[in-house]
């Protein structure tokens, strides 16, 4: 495992936020744009409001999004809300540079348009990961693990909802993966997938491959490093 380890879950945010600025410059130099997929649930917040702060070309940067919730854009459950009340309404990217899924589709149909509006390639995908170390939407034991093409439907049995989401194959075919991860609740489960237990059904996010880790010390505290 690759880990930044930081004191707090601020400190974890705010490191992450300032390789991804950095990130985003190397890419517009190199290459003219940055892509870059958000991932959803609580842990991103705090690293958005570090991002917004720091100076980033948001002209050439292109917001893209690693699963979405079955719920229209205003739901306080939409990632793609999440991210435009926390970052996205305070800095200056065209809009049509910003693309959500359509959560409030069909599933199936949100992730077929989704997929044929992805760039050929991602530069960084961001990601979480849930106490259960699911990532994304890729739930432990849900069909959406073995899955083929880049986004699926995926259907969480015990949220007993749809959830929209990259597949594997997706998300490491991108340049780099990023997972921020932190507080005490996800100690076990880290631990377990830096043991390899439960594989990629019990604990999805071991399907990641080569991520870069940023956590807090709570919760890297059972990890050997
Ligand atoms: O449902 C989700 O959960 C994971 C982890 O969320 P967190 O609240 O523990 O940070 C997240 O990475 C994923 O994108 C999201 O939709």
């Amino acid at each position: 495992m690759k880990v930044f380890v930081s004191a707090t879950p601020e400190a974890a945010a705010t490191l992450c936020a300032k390789h991804l600025a950095r990130a985003a410059q190397a890419a517009i130099k190199e290459r003219g744009s940055f892509h870059v997929a958000l991932s959803g649930g609580s842990t991103p917040k705090l690293m958005y409001s570090a991002l917004k702060a720091l100076p980033v070309d948001w002209e050439h940067v292109h917001i893209y999004f690693s699963d979405e919730r079955s719920v229209g854009p205003d739901s306080e459950d939409s990632n793609y809300r999440a991210a435009k009340l926390g970052l996205l309404d305070h800095v200056s990217i065209p809009p049509a540079q910003v693309h959500r899924i359509e959560g409030e589709r069909d599933p199936h149909e949100a992730a077929a348009a989704y997929a044929a509006l992805l760039p050929e390639r991602l530069d960084v995908v961001l990601l979480g990961m849930g106490d259960d170390g699911h990532t994304a939407s890729l739930f432990p034991d849900t069909e959406g693990l073995h899955a083929s093409g880049r986004v699926i439907a995926n259907w969480v049995p015990k949220l007993n909802t749809w959830r929209i989401s990259f597949t594997f194959a997706e998300i490491n075919a991108a340049r780099e993966r990023w997972l921020l991860v932190t507080g005490a609740s996800k100690a076990e489960t880290l631990r377990e997938v830096q043991n390899g237990m439960g594989g990629v059904e019990g604990h999805p996010v071991q399907g990641v491959q080569n991520a870069l880790w940023y956590m807090d010390t709570a919760a890297a505290a059972q990890l050997k490093l």
